[in-house]
Parts: structure tokens; C-alpha cells; sequence
């Protein structure tokens, strides 16, 4: 054997390089192509090796990523649907949220939660139920945008109607929630008929003290720290907090969340939302109108002089803040007489003695947004300005409010005093009392205070489904 030949020859290749000086001197340049590959299993094992160290790699970079980055893989999100059908329009929320340890985690950030609203509500569908399909449909696509297709039919639907509703007939309710869920079946999603329904004015209201607490940290912590809430509505207000006080059957419930329990005292006083409260009163003026006999001209004190009703004869309209603060605490007190409490400060409603600090949302929050009020003193701030806005011509108003929804503007002035002879006149809450301000966000997080959110939160934990199917109670 030729020296340096060992036992796995390395194969010499001599390739030829022409110089152009001289074409007939060859140069060679040797390369050596290895024969002796390496044996398959050394190549198996580098490359088992290659693909576990690639695989722990992967593993330990997902685990950072969960661990410290928040991060989670899609498959572990869950999804929920909650169309709140209210009196002035529907709206569809869709929530994403995941578990950790088996409980829920929820975060309202834009990423997890979204929300679209649509007018008119359900209840102008008396005389049209099949008409009420529409609006529902279209949540329904927006909810279906938010929500992977594979995880539809594992994802609940809920449809909740408030007051607009349970000012119908119960079979007129009944025709509309039908079509209802006509399409929520249809719709893909995870549903049962009974969660397309009228919830008790009680529910809507502890879902919003639910939301309120969550977003403010209190759930879940000392009843005695918690925060209550004061809604005004469009056909219905809502007053939910924790009370101490021995509450009348019905007016009071036991919720638990985190281990801790609330004795809940919530009350929906239906009609008196601020649409509807002042449609009543209005009426009122007109039926007076109707039967007096002298040929004056009854006036209407909440809205501003000039204003033209449509379809409303022999009423004018002559703003005066005071004449609006009487009229409307009168019909606040309407049926006092006929309490049968210890204390009913709205109609012969109970209301146990107010405990603790409040959150004034929706129209509390838009008039005083409105009229520009600071936190402080906002209630003896309204009566300011519900005076000067009272007193104003309507045409001079539109002009100073160009960019002011006219459907809005013309409320304002009733608005700012029934605000008043509800929460002061009526609740009791001082002018300067700083247990109360007005909001429609609460907490770092800024989580609007919708009891839909209440709703979410409190159905998904307490009995949060394994996806296997196992039903859900809805506290009712
Ligand atoms: N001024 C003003 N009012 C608003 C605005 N948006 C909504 N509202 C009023 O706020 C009230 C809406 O409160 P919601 O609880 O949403 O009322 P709703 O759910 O339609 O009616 P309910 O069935 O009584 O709950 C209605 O009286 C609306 O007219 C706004 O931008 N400005
Ligand atoms: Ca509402």
C-alpha cells in the first residue's frame, strides 16, 4: 500500500488551470473529496441532537412567554357573547378571556373585549316583531368577527333585555324574544332559548355593582369597602349596594365571588329612566291641558322656551329650573302614601339607609360631562347650570351647542333637575356629599361601568364550564 494511502483513501481529484501566458504549461490544483463518509448513525445522532436542543429550546422560549411575557397560544382563549337589549339600543359585547389554575381571567383592554351598539332597541318592535331580527343579526356578525371560527359552538350567547322591554306586554316581550332566537340559534354560537331574556331589574343591577366593584378591586374583599351604584337609564333607573340593614324579602340578595358574600340591596324603579320619566310627565302636562277649562296654555318648565314638541298640542315649552325641580320630585314621590316600609325614598319603594361611597352613571354621567361639572360639588354645580340652561331660549341654545345632538340637547334642562330632586331631593345624598360622583369608567384599567360587563363576570365564574358541556347557571 502506498505510504499515506490509510485505510479510507482519500479520493485525489486533479483538476487542470490554463494560464493564458502559456497555453501549453498546466498547472493542477488538488482537491480531496473525502470517500470515507461519516457512518449514518453519527449523522443520526447530530442531528437527534440538533432537534432536541432545538426542541428544548423552543419549549423553554414558550414557557418565557408565558410566564413572563403574558403571552398565551390562541388555543387557550375562550370567548363569551353578551347582547344587552336596553330601551334606547342593543348592544353586543364579545369578551375573550382565558384560566389560570382553573379560575377566569378576564381583562377588558382592547384585545379581549369589544362592543358595538345599535338603535332603535327591541321594544320599538312592538307593532314589528319579525323586525327585531335585524339588529340582533348584525351583532351577531360583529360578535362572529371577534371569534375564531373553531371556537363558535364551545363560545355562549346571551341575549338580556331591560326595562324598554319589561315596559311590554308579556306577550309582546314573548313575540319579540322569540325572532330573537330564531337567529341566535342559527347564529353558530353556543345557545339555549332561556338565554334570550327579560332579566329582572334586581339582575341588571347587580350586574352593574358587580362591574363597578371588579373594576375598582373591591370584589372580592370587605362588603363594608365596597362601592354602590346609581344608574339612570332610559326607561329605568337602578340604586344596587351593600346593606346591613334587615331588607324586606325582594329586596335583597346573597352574592358570593372570591369566598366572600354581599347582601345586595338593588331596586330597578321602572318608568322612572330619564326618557321615559320625562315622556310621563309630558303626558301628564297634556292630559291637564286636556281637561281644563279655562283656555290657558299649560306650560312645560323642563324644557327651554321656544322648543317645538312634535305631536304634542296645547303645551308650551317654558323653561324654569325650579317649576321642573317640583315637577319632576312629585313624581318622585308619587305613592309615598302608600309605603309600607320603615323608609321609601322613591314612590312606596324600600330603600335601606344609603351605606358606603356611589358611582352615578349613564345620564348622570352625560349631563354632568354635559355641563362641563368637576367631581367636586358636581350636585350643587348642576343646579347652576340646569338654571342657566333652563332659562335659555331654544334657539339661542342650538346655536351656542351646534355640534350637540338635538335628541340629546332638549333633555338637558330636565335632565339637570331631575338629577337633583332624585339623588337629593329623594336618595338624600347632600349637595356637597362626596360619598357620590359620576362616572361611566372605574378603576386603573378605566373598565366601563355596563352591567353587561356584571353579567360576564359573574356567570363565568361562577360556574366556569370545562368546555365539556357542563351547563351554566346565570344567578337570576
Ligand atoms: N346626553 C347623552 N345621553 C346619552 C348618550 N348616550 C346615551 N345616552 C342616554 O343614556 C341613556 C342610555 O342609558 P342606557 O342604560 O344605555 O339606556 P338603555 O339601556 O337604552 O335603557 P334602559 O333599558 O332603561 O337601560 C339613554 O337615556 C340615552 O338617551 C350621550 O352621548 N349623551
Ligand atoms: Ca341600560
Amino acid at each position: 500500500m502506498k505510504p499515506g494511502m490509510e485505510e479510507n483513501p482519500l479520493k485525489v481529484q486533479m483538476l487542470p488551470v490554463h494560464h493564458k501566458s502559456s497555453p501549453t504549461s498546466t498547472t493542477y490544483i488538488f482537491t480531496t473529496k473525502s470517500e470515507s463518509k461519516p457512518t449514518k448513525p453519527i449523522l443520526l445522532l447530530i442531528l437527534a441532537s440538533f432537534f432536541s436542543i432545538a426542541i428544548t429550546l423552543a419549549f423553554l422560549f414558550v414557557l418565557y412567554m408565558i410566564t413572563f411575557s403574558g403571552w398565551k397560544p390562541r388555543s387557550s382563549f375562550r370567548y363569551s357573547v353578551v347582547i344587552d337589549a336596553g330601551s334606547s339600543g342593543s348592544r353586543a359585547h364579545v369578551f375573550r378571556y382565558w384560566l389560570e389554575s382553573g379560575k377566569p381571567v378576564f381583562d377588558f383592554g382592547e384585545e379581549n373585549y369589544a362592543s358595538l351598539k345599535l338603535s332603535p332597541g327591541l321594544s320599538s318592535y312592538a307593532d314589528n316583531p319579525q323586525g327585531a331580527s335585524v339588529s340582533v343579526a348584525e351583532l351577531v356578525e360583529f360578535a362572529k368577527g371577534r371569534v375564531p371560527k373553531g371556537k363558535l359552538k364551545k363560545s355562549e350567547i346571551r341575549l338580556m333585555a331591560t326595562a324598554g322591554m319589561r315596559l311590554l306586554d308579556v306577550s309582546v316581550q314573548e313575540e319579540i324574544l322569540e325572532v330573537t332566537r330564531g337567529v341566535l340559534r342559527s347564529s353558530g354560537f353556543k345557545f339555549q332559548d332561556e338565554w334570550a331574556s327579560v332579566i329582572s331589574g334586581f339582575d341588571e343591577g347587580m350586574y352593574a355593582w358587580v362591574v363597578a366593584n371588579y373594576a375598582l378591586g373591591s370584589l372580592g374583599g370587605d362588603p363594608l369597602h365596597t362601592t354602590g351604584i346609581v344608574e339612570l337609564g332610559g326607561a329605568s333607573a337602578q340604586v344596587t349596594f351593600f346593606s346591613n340593614e334587615v331588607v324586606p324579602p325582594g329586596f335583597s340578595r346573597t352574592i358570593s365571588y372570591g369566598g366572600v358574600s354581599y347582601k345586595i340591596y338593588s331596586h330597578s324603579f321602572l318608568h322612572y329612566g330619564q326618557d321615559e320619566a320625562q315622556e310621563e310627565i309630558l303626558k301628564s302636562l297634556q292630559n291637564s291641558a286636556a281637561n281644563s277649562t279655562e283656555d290657558g296654555i299649560i306650560t312645560d318648565p323642563c324644557t327651554p322656551k321656544g322648543y317645538i314638541y312634535d305631536n304634542v298640542n296645547s303645551v308650551q315649552a317654558a323653561g324654569n329650573y325650579s317649576a321642573c325641580r317640583s315637577v319632576t320630585l312629585a313624581k318622585l314621590q308619587e305613592g309615598k302614601e302608600n309605603c309600607v316600609y320603615p323608609h321609601c325614598s322613591i314612590g312606596s319603594t324600600f330603600t335601606p339607609a344609603l351605606q358606603g361611597k356611589f358611582l352615578a352613571t349613564e345620564n348622570f354621567y352625560h349631563t354632568s360631562k354635559f355641563f362641563g361639572l368637576d367631581e367636586k360639588d358636581w350636585l350643587s354645580e348642576m343646579i347652576k347650570a340646569g338654571k342657566s340652561f333652563c332659562g335659555e331660549e331654544w334657539s339661542k341654545l342650538k346655536e351656542k351647542y351646534p355640534t350637540t345632538k338635538e335628541k340629546y340637547l332638549d333633555g338637558y334642562c330636565f335632565s339637570s333637575a331631575y338629577i337633583i330632586s332624585m339623588l337629593h331631593d329623594s336618595l338624600g345624598f347632600a349637595l356637597d356629599d362626596e360619598r357620590i360622583e359620576f362616572a361611566n369608567k372605574a378603576g386603573e384599567k378605566g373598565i366601563s361601568l355596563d352591567w353587561a360587563l356584571g353579567a360576564f363576570i359573574l356567570n363565568t365564574d361562577t360556574t366556569t364550564s370545562d368546555y365539556s358541556g357542563r351547563s351554566r347557571k346565570m344567578l337570576g
